[in-house]
């Protein structure tokens, strides 16, 4: 396999041959059986704090598009829930399909929906960087958020209005003075189980949060994440149609709500 992608030849079904933890026991996404989850009584309302000033760049590295945050200090973090201590923002991503019909990871009783949103924190009260969290069994902590078709997302229309500018693999913009609170749903209840990333090296290092809740998405934002290119400037176009990864074997975890 070059490199990992999302077509046939370099799909999901292919990562297990360079990254081998593809067939760990705590691999993301899951489908969500909800009648499975267990009700919690300790655990405590999210409590996200972010600084608008935090955001930097709007970035698309060819696997999805992404808003890179100033990580340096604990402007934009993350507490409550079921985290111990305070999770730093790093970037938030998107995960979307060829269709409307499915575009989320992580399924709820089967049922897909047309994309889905993943803000990503590390642990920077017991570790240095984000690389170094990365690599620990509670560093990073995922918030995603479902994306259902419905009236268009006022809020979402920040991201998606500047996506001309960053068509190309590699290519950034200058994005800031955002709040990614405003992509949230009312509702902040969730359900959490410990996984991992979805994308290589797909390290087991994630407090996944997933919310309840879906925000609205009209399919005209859906198609302008389609028209992203997973290709560079020197190759042969190519439309980044879908980015996600099939759910994963739960293994016997514990998928917990508040
Ligand atoms: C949960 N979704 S994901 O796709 O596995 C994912 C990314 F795409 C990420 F980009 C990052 S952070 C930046 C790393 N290059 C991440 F922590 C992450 F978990
Ligand atoms: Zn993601």
């Amino acid at each position: 396999m070059l490199h990992w992608g999302y077509d046939e030849h370099n799909g999901p079904a292919h990562w297990k041959e360079v990254f081998p933890v593809a067939n760990g026991d705590r691999q993301s996404p899951i489908d969500i059986k909800t009648e499975e989850t267990k009700y919690d009584p300790s655990l405590r309302p999210l409590n996200p704090n972010y600084d608008p000033a935090s955001a930097k760049i709007i970035l698309n590295n060819g696997h999805s598009t992404s808003v890179e945050f100033d990580d340096t200090v604990n402007k934009s973090v993350l507490t409550g829930g079921p985290l111990c201590g305070t999770y730093r923002l790093r970037q938030i991503h998107f995960h979307w399909g060829s269709n409307d019909e499915a575009g989320s990871e992580h399924a709820v009783d089967g049922m897909k929906y047309a994309a889905e949103l993943h803000v990503v924190h590390w642990n920077a009260e017991k570790y240095s960087s984000f690389v170094e969290a990365a690599r620990q069994s509670d560093g990073l902590a995922v918030m995603a958020v479902f994306l259902k078709i419905g009236e268009c997302n006022p809020q979402l229309k920040k991201i998606t209005d500047r996506l001309d500018t960053i068509r190309i693999k590699g290519k950034r913009a200058l994005f800031t003075n955002f709040d990614p609170s405003c992509l949230l749903p009312k509702s902040l209840d969730y359900w959490t189980y410990f996984g991992s990333l979805t994308v290589p090296p797909l390290l087991e290092s994630v407090i996944w949060i997933v919310l309840r809740e879906p925000i609205n998405v009209c399919s005209e934002q859906l198609a302008q994440f389609r028209s992203l290119l997973s290709t560079a400037e020197d190759e042969v176009a190519c439309c980044l149609l879908r980015n996600y990864r099939p759910p994963q074997p739960l293994k016997g975890r514990e998928v917990r709500r508040n």
